[in-house]
């Protein structure tokens, strides 16, 4: 495949991903920039292998054959930390030793002085309803409050693709409802590709695109 005619997006090619000799999981689908694909299927089908895989982080307990490819090039032997994907989970996993600011400039790629990177880091907490609270000390906030500085600690990465696990289920119905729309707003407006990995219907069809089920039916 030429560059020019390479697919943009995020592309997991011709995916199988295999366990103590068992076909797990098998998907050949490209996420197209700012597309949503979510990843449904019961319980242990395979759905956090295969954002794992995608995003570097397969534990070798698995075999793995296939390719990922972001923006058409072939990440697939890099290190998860060279991949610039960003990531969100169930938990938002923030710093607790590290204040509000001190975890979003942690997302922040180095280059820029300390004041333009503290300005950056304000404005985005502003962007989110979130102005002041540079300074808190993260166990002081609402769970509402965390998804949306994890949120933003990834955005402030400059990812190139999202990988989502299950990143609505821990909050409240009004919440996950805003949430979603947060989320896919901000993908959209990054024209990012989306990996999303649920268990809930709602979060499918808030993300409104594509959906895979994973065990049974297959991926492909
Ligand atoms: N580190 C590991 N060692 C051995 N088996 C594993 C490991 N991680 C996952 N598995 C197994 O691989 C299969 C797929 O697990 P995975 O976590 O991807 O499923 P899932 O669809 O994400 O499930 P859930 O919806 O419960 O999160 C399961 O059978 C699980 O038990």
């Amino acid at each position: 495949m030429t560059a020019d005619d390479a697919p943009e997006g995020l592309s997991l090619s011709q995916v199988r991903i295999s366990l103590a000799g068992r076909l797990l999981l098998s998907v050949d689908k490209t996420i197209r920039p700012g597309e949503v694909l979510t990843v449904m299927g019961p319980s242990g089908s395979g759905k956090s292998t295969l954002l794992a895989f995608a995003a570097g982080f397969l534990d070798p307990i698995f075999a793995a054959e296939g390719r990922v490819l972001l923006a058409g090039v072939d990440v697939t032997d890099r290190p998860a930390e060279s991949r610039q994907m960003g990531l969100l989970f169930q938990d938002p996993l923030l710093f607790p030793h590290l204040s509000v600011a001190g975890n979003l400039l942690f997302g922040l790629r180095p280059g820029a002085s300390r004041g333009v990177r503290q300005e950056t880091v304000s404005a985005a907490l502003a962007e989110v309803g979130l102005g002041g609270m540079e300074g808190r000390d993260p166990a002081t906030l609402s769970g509402g409050q965390k998804a949306r500085i994890a949120l933003l600690r990834t955005l402030l990465s400059r990812p190139r693709a999202l990988l989502l696990d299950e990143p609505f289920s821990k909050l409240d119905v009004a919440l996950r409802d805003q949430m979603r729309r947060l989320v896919f707003d901000e993908a959209g407006k990054r024209n990012l590709p989306v990996l999303l990995v649920t268990h809930d219907p709602q979060d499918a069809a808030a993300a409104g695109g594509p959906v895979i089920e994973l065990g049974g039916t297959g991926g492909e």
